[in-house]
């Protein structure tokens, strides 16, 4: 039994009204009322969690994300079904990564000096941003194979949701580490995924613009990249301003909503529930990919969004309400507790179950001080973003998004012809 629920709160997923219901109607009725169960799929691993507390900018970050979700009795909870990852290899990596990025980091994982080697690192991203570390091409397979292992869940029909709180990292390119991301496991799940599913979406939450995973796709229309994310003057990445719009056939199937520092959880949600809305009437997507990077909760190191778990979970819950296979991805999120109380909760969203306040007595509890409580209390500080900004940004995203689904039915009546 899942040990941590709110008493009254039993699972949404399976309400006694339900079963009430069911005594009273004729079986063949009964769908109508049942809710959707969702079965989720964990992507987990003692060894998948032991390589990614090595990741140098989110160091132990992995073994509190799962130990909180474990403490909470999550995995222990019907619909949910644990699995490893499968092994990741080279021949994963190389489906987006060039041969020679991918053989640097096979060379640095046994950390040995090579004059050869040791300039090109520069070359290809490993430096101050993306330190080298020891095993970190066991990680980068690692993390890929947890992916690829959602994606996998995904496409056998048998899981509706699928979850790998260790990927998700958004800014690593083809050939060069960027902004803490060494592999682009994102990149390499949707391009697995647009094997088995027309269109693919992907969705970016975490506070810095998906730059590369928006580049990988910007020519094509088998996968629309949304991005909300902070964009001003100097802020890392510098790219995602409404005007990147895609090229070629992927044009309009790159939206970008640039926001400023203190939005709150009514106002991002408003914001992306209102396009979100647009983006699927226009584009019908067959499977979704969400990076949930936890660097835009209020407490972040980042200091800059003011969200808390009420903000993100309700957009994560808005889009699983499509019922679509859909991949949860972690990402950014350097105040190590928050992002384990959020991630908890959005897999408590994802299982359809609400999550009592108290933090359950584990390993780590005494990391969440000094409340011990799991939501996260907004700050007073300004919201910057003005109902004006807001409403051209989200009018300008409409219209474009609207031309998406002229050119898919465009697409579709040609098809026809
Ligand atoms: O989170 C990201 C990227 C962050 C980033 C990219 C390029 C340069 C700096 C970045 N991050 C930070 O400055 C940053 C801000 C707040 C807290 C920790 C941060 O990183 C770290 C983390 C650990 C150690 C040093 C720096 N993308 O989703
Ligand atoms: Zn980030």
């Amino acid at each position: 039994p899942v040990t941590n629920l709110r008493e009254k709160e039993v699972p949404t997923a399976i309400t006694p009204a339900v079963s009430k219901v069911t005594e009273k109607i004729p079986t063949d009725q009964v769908a109508q009322f049942a809710p959707k169960l969702r079965r989720v799929a964990y992507i987990w691993s003692p060894q998948l969690i032991d390589l990614c507390n090595l990741l140098p900018r989110v160091l132990h970050r992995a073994s509190r994300v799962h130990t909180l979700i474990e403490s909470y009795g999550l995995l222990t909870y019907g619909p949910i079904t644990v699995l490893p990852p499968i092994e990741g290899g080279k021949e994963h990596l190389l489906t987006f990564h060039s041969q020679e990025y991918v053989d640097l980091l096979e060379f640095l994982n046994e950390e040995e000096d090579s004059e050869k080697w040791m300039e090109k690192k520069e070359e290809f991203g490993i430096s101050c941003d993306c330190p080298s570390f020891p095993r970190i091409f066991e990680v980068a397979k690692m993390i890929v194979g947890a992916s690829l292992t959602g994606v996998q869940a995904l496409t056998s029909k048998e899981y509706q949701v699928a979850i790998n709180w260790t990927g998700g990292w958004h800014h690593s390119r083809r050939d060069e580490a960027a902004g803490f991301c060494y592999v682009n496991d994102i990149v390499i799940s949707l391009l697995k995924l647009t094997e088995s599913f027309k269109r693919v979406l992907y969705i970016d939450l975490d506070l810095h613009h998906g730059d590369a995973v928006q580049d990988a796709f910007a020519h094509t229309s088998r996968i629309m990249t949304v991005s909300f994310h902070k964009y001003s003057p100097g802020f890392y990445p510098g790219t995602g301003s409404v005007e990147d719009v895609g090229y070629g056939r992927g044009r309009y199937h790159c939206v970008n909503v640039p926001l400023e520092d203190g939005i709150t959880d009514v106002v991002f949600y408003t914001v992306v529930k209102r396009v979100m809305f647009e983006v699927q009437k226009a584009y019908q997507p067959s499977a979704v990919v969400i990076q949930c990077g936890a660097d835009c909760l209020v407490g972040d190191p980042m200091n800059s969004f003011n969200l808390t778990l009420k903000g993100i979970g309700n957009c994560v819950d808005f889009i699983l309400r499509w019922n679509l296979p859909t991949l949860l991805l972690g990402g950014g999120g350097y105040h190590t507790p928050n992002t384990a109380r959020c991630w908890t909760q959005l897999t408590a969203v994802a299982l359809g179950v609400r999550l009592k306040s108290e933090i359950p007595d584990h390993q780590f509890f005494l990391e969440y001080g000094p409340d011990y409580q799991l939501e996260i209390t907004p700050s007073n500080r300004p919201d910057l973003n003005t109902k004006d900004c807001l409403r051209t940004t989200v009018q300008t995203v409409f219209r474009r998004v609207r031309l998406v689904f002229q050119v898919l039915s465009i697409g579709n009546w040609m098809l026809v012809q």
